[in-house]
């Protein structure tokens, strides 16, 4: 398949289950590159830093704050996140696609730019559900998944603002409708 360069976005509450679909995604398209954000929070077990995250000081992010050095940035769940500013242009400038996987707030400065971007949001089948899979996935404390599922709904009600809404209820048919939004905006 040939591909033009274009900026995808994706938001979604935690636990919904982007990470487990922009994984299948970039299984699918060779052309689509993810964009490793950096971010203060401590590592969950199983990422690496340099794959799942740059995970630095909040001395060295606020550093890339005042250096210009990110794209966006934001606070989320009492953590700072941001993407580099250098990796989006250099990849954009090849023709190549990338893929943020950034909230709501980081969501709405792409918007505001000239990038053009494609948005997309997942939602969850219901809250009750998303509680479930957060604790289910058992990675975070109970006062994490407390902290997630309270910013949830401000975000839930965030959803509008975005292009393409996915609802993550049956995997496959989710990976389904995500993969025809990448294979539609990328012919
Ligand atoms: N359609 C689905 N049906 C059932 N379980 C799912 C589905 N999609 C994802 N999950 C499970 O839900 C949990 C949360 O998924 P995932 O980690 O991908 O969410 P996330 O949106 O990336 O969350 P976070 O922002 O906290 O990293 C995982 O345990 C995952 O296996
Ligand atoms: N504004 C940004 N948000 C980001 C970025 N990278 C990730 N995120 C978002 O943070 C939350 C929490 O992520 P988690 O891995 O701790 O569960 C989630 O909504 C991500 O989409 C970023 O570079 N900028």
């Amino acid at each position: 398949m040939t591909c033009i360069g274009k900026l995808f976005v994706i938001s979604a509450p935690s636990g919904a289950g982007k990470t487990t679909l922009i994984r299948q995604v970039l299984n699918r398209f060779n052309c689509l590159s993810y964009s490793v954000s950096h971010t203060t929070r401590n590592p969950r077990k199983n990422e690496q830093d340099g794959r799942d995250y740059f995970f630095i000081s909040t001395e060295a992010f606020e550093q890339k704050i005042d250096q210009g050095d990110l794209l966006e940035w934001a606070k989320v769940h009492d953590n700072y996140y941001g993407t580099a500013r250098e990796v989006v242009k250099k990849t954009l400038d090849k023709g190549l696609s990338l893929l943020l996987d950034i909230d709501v707030q980081g969501a709405g400065q792409i918007m505001a730019s000239d990038l053009d971007p494609v948005t997309i949001f997942i939602m969850p089948p219901s809250f009750e559900i998303l509680s479930q899979r957060l604790e289910c996935r058992g990675t975070d404390s109970k006062n994490v998944i407390a902290r997630r599922l309270e910013n949830a709904k401000f975000e839930m009600a965030q959803k509008d603002r975005y292009q393409h809404v996915v609802i993550n209820d049956d995997l496959d048919k989710a990976i389904e409708a995500l993969c025809l939004i990448f294979e539609k905006e990328m012919a």
